[in-house]
């Protein structure tokens, strides 16, 4: 069983006055095009986000066909990385796929080949690195019940950055020449202002 996390728990700043996580991208909630966009790669979906973002989420996600979960957070605003460790301590699977809400571009061919590396090779997390030296820590696979209690652990230590839980973790770095060997560069493409979410209009 493969499991995903989407992680929305942010506060969207520099989109402005609203949750980008259920904005309108070309007609669908932005959640809902990530969603829909791995869906057929994995088993289950767990939404990592806040308890006064779930309503919105919820309503997004209506009718989604697979199993969901809302992991919210015991803890607002305490980054990325308390989102993932919350978001994958209530998976199912043995490993799973977290992706940011505002990746509406994410191609399921690099998520299944990031599952791939990361089952062949019996370890804890494969995550992308791009060729300007940026880790895909909200777009990559992690196995869930070690990533979990390394967050927790790296979050008690008072770290804040995703490559933090992964230092006692043992995992393989998946190259930008491999992604796209598999499948769109385009999927690591995020979403932050209202002026990039009117350019990807074009993309859908
Ligand atoms: N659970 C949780 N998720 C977060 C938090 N901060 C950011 N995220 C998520 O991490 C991903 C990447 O974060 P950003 O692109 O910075 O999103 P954001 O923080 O909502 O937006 P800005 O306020 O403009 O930085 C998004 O999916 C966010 O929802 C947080 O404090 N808690
Ligand atoms: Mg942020």
């Amino acid at each position: 069983m493969r499991s995903a996390v989407i992680v929305a728990g942010g506060r969207s700043t520099r989109f402005g006055d609203a949750d980008k996580a259920v904005a309108d991208l070309a007609g669908v909630p932005m959640v809902r095009r990530v969603a829909d966009r791995i869906a057929p790669v994995v088993d289950e979906l767990v939404v990592n986000c806040r308890a006064d973002q779930q309503k919105a989420i919820e309503t997004a996600l209506a009718d989604f066909p697979l199993p969901l979960t809302f992991a919210l957070d015991p803890e607002t605003d305490e980054g990325p990385m308390a989102g993932i460790g919350t978001g994958l301590a209530a998976c199912d699977g043995e490993y799973a796929a977290v992706v940011a809400c505002d990746m509406p571009f994410v191609d399921a061919a690099v998520v299944a080949y990031l599952f791939e590396r990361a089952e062949s090779e019996d370890v804890d997390a494969a995550v992308p690195k791009l060729e300007d030296g940026w880790y895909q820590t909200t777009q990559a696979v992690y196995r869930a019940d070690a990533m979990a209690a390394a967050c927790e652990a790296a979050l008690a230590r008072g770290e804040r950055k995703v490559l933090a839980p992964l230092e006692e973790l043992e995992w393989v770095v998946v190259s930008e020449a491999e992604v796209a060997e598999h499948g769109n560069l385009g999927t690591f493409e995020n979403l932050n202002t209202r002026e990039e979410f009117e350019a990807a209009r074009e993309g859908f």
